[in-house]
């Protein structure tokens, strides 16, 4: 059995998001069973005899007399065991539900998925942590926050990852804004430790401004915070990410009617996103009710996806999450196929290698390649079923505002992914040898729910269809 991740997939989340809701409510029970109880044990408080006996001889000449005497033993024997039994009999069954609940709270790897997400966001899109914490998210201003305990966390994250200039913006928009605990005992649980925080900030400060100038970094904590600023120069991936990539001249948008016949009756909206290497985005390709269909899981229909292009073991990283998309030859599943052989003029069979995913929190996909290369790894892939992944086809099924752009890095292509859309490419030259610039990376997602439907279109099948392009 897999471990549960649910930072990794929005719809992991949106689970997350109901155990916390259950907590919550089963704690509103067990408060309100709790203040019936204290009421009760209070009352019952006020009927027991209260007299203060100073020394044993008071003592003894209460319990002399046979009535004080017999009351005392049946009291004892009796009620005392009674109200033992009720305090721990009431809010035990809300307290078992709250404990099984928190059995299903995020492990230590899904809260480093969440940091990490939340780093990525925050670098690929050279947000500042003064914005994040407001709410401003790549200069849209949502009604969310962090709160100071998210931002020391993601201080303390990104501190051992040795960023001390992000780290120090972290902290001091932590501390800065960190509202003074007034109940004495959530102070006791969840006060912050003011000094070591600082000390860890102070430590940000020295290792990049070296140590001249203490006392001024102690100050700063006592100011506004305002951004600071990175000096890094951005990798294509980022620039590709945050679309400043130069526009691509005389790209057409066109309907295409001649793909298959039916585009006669039906023309598709092609948009031409590079001739070379050869990449199109279809627009209104699958309709809503049909995306309905395609996002209804639960949680436990997915599993996660992995990185599968790695050097080392401890490089492999967790992705989407994902299912297999079965063909039942149903009316959707003849929609799609029509739909892919209409894009492209290939012929897909009816194989089934559909796969719907579902992005997380920063969720991306880091740079790789989709095809095999079978030619250069001919023994890997001896076996003769294996067909090399000659297109790509991504159907984009979910709401993403901003962020989850996919990114060609070296052909300087980066799209959106807009919900109802199709991309195509191919990933192999006319001769079936990998074409490099079919290289992809999928950018952090900043906010939204990103699906996509992903189907690759093997090589043999096409002998015959492809055509060649320049
Ligand atoms: O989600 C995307 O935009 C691309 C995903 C991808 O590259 C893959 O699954 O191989
Ligand atoms: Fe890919």
């Amino acid at each position: 059995q897999e471990e549960v991740i649910y930072s990794t997939s929005i719809l992991g989340l949106a689970e997350l998001k109901k155990v916390e809701e259950l907590y919550i409510a089963r704690l509103v029970n067990y408060t309100d069973a709790l203040q019936k109880k204290v009421e009760a044990l209070k009352t019952f408080i006020e009927t027991v005899n209260q007299t203060k006996f100073e020394t044993v001889e008071e003592r003894m000449k209460f319990v002399s007399n046979p009535l004080n005497a017999f009351g005392l033993v049946r009291r004892v024997h009796v009620d005392l065991q009674k109200i033992q039994k009720y305090i721990k009999k009431r809010a035990s069954k809300d307290l078992r539900e709250m404990e099984n609940l928190l059995a299903k709270a995020p492990s230590d790897d899904d809260m480093n998925e969440a940091l990490k997400g939340m780093h990525r966001i925050q670098k690929i899109y050279d947000l500042q942590a003064t914005d994040l914490f407001k709410g401003l998210l790549s200069g849209v201003q949502y009604n969310a926050r962090l709160s100071s305990y998210d931002c020391l966390a993601i201080a303390d994250y990104i501190f051992n990852k040795t960023e001390y200039t992000r780290a120090a913006e972290w902290y001091k928009v932590g501390l800065y804004y960190f509202k003074p605990i007034v109940n004495r005992i959530l102070k006791q649980i969840f006060n912050i430790d003011h000094l070591d925080t600082r000390k860890k900030y102070l430590l940000c400060r020295l290792k990049i401004n070296g140590p001249k100038r203490t006392q001024q970094f102690l100050a700063e904590l006592t100011k506004e915070p305002k951004a600071f600023v990175q000096e890094t120069l951005p990798t294509t991936m980022e620039l590709g990410c945050r679309e400043l990539f130069a526009k691509r001249n005389r790209m057409r948008c066109r309907y295409n009617f001649t793909t298959t016949p039916f585009l006669r009756l039906a023309p598709m909206k092609m948009e031409e996103i590079s001739r070379y290497p050869p990449i199109w985005l279809y627009h209104d390709v699958i309709s809503d009710s049909d995306i309905a269909t395609l996002t209804s899981y639960s949680l436990s229909d997915l599993s996660q996806g992995w990185t599968d292009q790695y050097k080392k073991e401890n490089e492999k990283e967790r992705t989407f999450q994902t299912t297999p998309y079965y063909s039942d030859g149903g009316p959707l599943d003849k929609r799609l196929h029509s739909r892919i052989v209409d894009m492209t003029g290939l012929d897909v069979g009816s194989r089934t290698n559909f796969k719907v995913a579902n992005y997380g929190l920063g969720g991306y996909f880091p740079n790789h390649t989709d095809f095999l290369n079978i030619t250069k790894h001919p023994s890997k892939y001896y076996n003769n079923k294996v067909d090399d992944r000659l297109a790509t086809v991504i159907f984009y099924i979910g709401d993403v505002p901003q962020g989850g752009n996919i990114v060609f890095p070296r052909a300087r292509i980066s799209v959106r992914p807009q919900k109802g859309t199709a991309l195509f490419w191919y990933n192999l030259h006319n001769d079936g040898k990998p074409n490099m610039l079919s290289e992809h990376t999928v950018c952090p997602v900043i906010v939204g729910n990103k699906w996509t439907l992903t189907s690759s279109i093997l090589e043999r099948e096409q002998m015959f269809l492809k055509p060649c392009y320049k």
